[in-house]
């Protein structure tokens, strides 16, 4: 196989990546000047990987050609894929439903300046050791590949899945100072080198270039960023909350499958160099610090998640899809700074854990294998839970995503064990076996996507609100037109909310010039008759209300309602039983009275003591003038109105009050009191 070089010639720009992938090459990773070290007999480029297959017959994988452009920094020569029919019917093609297969495990070689030691046998997809046996793999990657021919091989296809409606994950795991951050951020992405640029800006430039060039459909695509550093979750993309632990939540309608980071900043790009520009300031806030192997090394996972939110153009129909790439902490041996100490036994139990977690798996998957699922020696408890990391990568190792991890290892003596523990994690993950449904499309608003939802959600949101204002512009300037005045409306809420503020009624009540001035105060006083009319019909409507209905109601009202009321009657039937006896005095005062009148006047013999009202009969029947006389009877006769009223007025009180209890006896005993619906007649008094 011919090797990628930095700048590709001419002829392979044009030429479909695919085609060559799909040619058997020799490997150019592996140099044939390592031969002397390693075996490198039947170095044949595989026809392609590998351990995973497709479920459906047709089969389409990137075929992408490349270009070489400058970008903004005319010394960073970038290489991004151009469009060409080539890929747009490579992703265009129907999209399998079923993803089956393996985790795809690639080994990177670092490069070093002495020679590679004779313990190891390299070959395309092994590496031997003489007391350690074979450890297969999908891919070696040798010390002279570059991080373009690995993105080639492993990571144009995680983006092409990631279009098929897959959710993908690369993760880089090694030790310390072993090419991670290397592989998948580049050479000095920190101080702007950019000689080698890393997998995550070959994603990205090739993500942009495929919705480039797809008309069918739009694209918005988001960026987060965060670390795990000391088990703690901190977001790279907030330099005001850089320190502040995100806290994990199950959540089965996100898009990644299962675990959302509450609060986590998703930046929206437009291109690459946008989405490069907050990956570099997520790498700012990083925490780096020098170890025995590495001068910067990263003391954090770190994953940076591309949200991918397919619309399609013709039906509205959206998905969306998460590419999540890992730059993992590398696991080290105890060093002498105390702050390195801590942050290591940190990276170290959560790589235990991951390691933990990939060895289950990988015993599961063997089980399932051999025909074994179910039984309960295979279908042990994975446990995610014992890290963030774990906990974060749970959605991916647990069907969620297509997985594709590079192992990178230092080929040195001394770093030997780790690079022993490195094959075997790796050489453990290609055996778990994964089966990954595509993410099924949402129809339009009604998505059941958590993250959909929430796009989707202010999306309507927004236009509900840009209607909202719309809406109330046309009641302001109906008010305007009708000019309020007195700032009646003043604080009042109107339609949706709008209060209407004193400025804008001043408007109106300034502005008296308006020809429909005089018509609009008719119109309004029609309006306010009208108002009164059914206020007054809605009066007389409560008041006719008839008894049945309101036995119906009563019947309708829980049995509790029956025992508050009855405490409510039983004091209104003493308050009954008040005025019952007020009224019998009252009667038979009246009773008095009218017969005092029937009666011929009074000698002084007969004279009464004061009546209790202040009325004195016997200031009366010493008068001897007839117009004192006729007062008198007159103030009497009012007396026995007054008397009158104030008994009708009782009469009406009992008979409320009657009405009342008849309501306490049929809530209490709805059933047999439903005959008895008539009203009754009040006592009479
Ligand atoms: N394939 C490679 N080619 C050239 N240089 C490399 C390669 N891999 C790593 N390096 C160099 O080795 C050093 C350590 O690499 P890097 O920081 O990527 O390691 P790491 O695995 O991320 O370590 P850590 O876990 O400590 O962060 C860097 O200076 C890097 O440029």
């Amino acid at each position: 196989m011919q090797p990628y070089k930095t700048t590709p010639s001419p002829n392979i720009r044009r030429q479909s990546i695919m085609s060559q992938l799909n040619t058997p090459k020799t490997n150019p990773c592996l140099s044939p000047s390592l031969s002397t070290v390693s075996s490198f007999s039947n170095l044949r480029r595989p026809s392609r990987p590998r351990s995973a297959s497709i479920s459906s017959t047709t089969s389409n994988n990137s075929t992408s050609s490349l270009t070489s452009v400058s970008t903004t920094s005319s010394t960073i020569k970038r290489r991004i894929f151009s469009p060409s029919s080539s890929i747009s019917n490579a992703y265009l093609s129907k999209p399998h439903q079923r993803y089956t297969g393996t985790i795809t495990v690639a080994i990177r070689i670092k490069p070093i300046t002495e020679m590679i030691p004779q313990w190891t046998a390299i070959t395309q997809d092994k590496i031997s050791h003489p007391d350690h046996g074979d450890f297969k793999f999908d891919q070696v990657f040798g010390p002279q590949c570059d991080n373009l021919n690995i993105f080639h091989q492993v990571g144009a296809d995680l983006v092409d899945k990631l279009f098929d409606g897959f959710n993908a994950t690369l993760i880089a795991y090694g030790m310390t100072g072993s090419g991670k951050t290397y592989t998948m951020l580049g050479e000095g992405i920190n101080n702007n080198i950019n000689n080698n640029i890393g997998i995550v800006e070959l994603c990205g430039s090739y993500i942009f270039d495929k919705t480039q060039i797809d008309l069918d459909n739009k694209y918005n695509i988001t960026v987060s960023y965060l670390e795990i550093y000391n088990e703690k979750i901190h977001d790279l993309l907030d330099v005001v909350k850089k320190n502040e632990d995100l806290k994990l939540r199950s959540d089965p309608a996100q898009v990644g499958g299962g675990i959302h980071v509450v609060g986590l900043t998703e930046k929206r790009c437009q291109d690459c160099n946008e989405l490069m520009k907050w990956v570099k300031m997520g790498e700012l806030s990083r925490k780096t610090g020098k170890t025995d192997y590495n001068t910067r090394s990263s003391r954090s996972h770190a994953i940076i998640q591309i949200k991918l939110i397919t619309t399609d153009s013709f039906t509205g129909n959206i998905r969306s899809n998460i590419l999540s790439l890992c730059d993992l902490a590398g696991s080290e041996r105890a060093t002498a700074q105390l702050e390195r100490r801590k942050e290591g036994a940190y990276i170290n139990k959560s790589l235990l854990a991951l390691g933990t977690v990939i060895s289950k798996l990988s015993v599961e998957s063997n089980g399932k294998d051999n025909g074994n699922v179910g039984s309960s020696s295979v279908m042990g408890h994975i446990p995610y839970r014992d890290s963030k990391l774990t906990r974060l990568l749970q959605p991916s190792l647990s069907g969620n995503s297509i997985v594709t991890t590079i192992c990178t290892i230092d080929p040195r003596r001394e770093a030997s064990a780790e690079t022993i523990n490195t094959l075997r994690f790796g050489s453990r993950a290609k055996n778990i076996s994964l089966s990954i449904s595509r993410k099924s499309i949402n129809t339009g608003l009604a998505s059941g996507n958590g993250a959909n939802t929430n796009e989707l959600e202010k999306d309507r949101k927004i236009k509900e609100l840009a209607n909202l204002v719309k809406e109330q512009e046309h009641i302001i300037r109906d008010l305007t037109q009708e000019k309020i005045q007195g700032g009646g409306y003043v604080g009042q809420t109107l339609p949706h909310g709008l209060m209407l503020s004193r400025e804008s009624t001043m408007l109106c009540e300034n502005d008296f010039n308006d020809p429909n001035r005089e018509f609009l105060d008719i119109e309004n006083k029609l309006l306010k008759d009208k108002i009164n009319n059914f206020e007054k019909l809605l009066d007389k409507d409560s008041r006719e209300l008839q008894d049945t209905q309101v036995v119906e109601i009563v019947d309708m009202l829980p049995l509790e309602v029956g025992g508050l009321l009855e405490t409510k009657v039983q004091g209104l039937e003493s308050e009954i039983r008040q005025y019952k006896s007020y009224t019998d005095q009252l009667e038979k005062k009246l009773l008095k009275l009218q017969l005092k009148q029937a009666q011929p006047l009074p000698n002084q013999r007969d004279v009464s003591p004061m009546d209790s009202d202040g009325i004195s009969p016997t200031a009366e029947f010493n008068l001897t003038d007839t117009k004192e006389l006729e007062d008198i009877i007159q103030r009497k006769e009012n007396k026995i109105n007054d008397l009158q009223d104030m008994l009708y007025r009782k009469d009406k009180m009992i008979e409320a009050l009657q009405s009342a209890k008849r309501l306490r006896d049929r809530s209490l005993n709805p059933r047999s009191s439903h005959s008895d619906t008539q009203l009754q007649t009040p006592t009479k008094l």
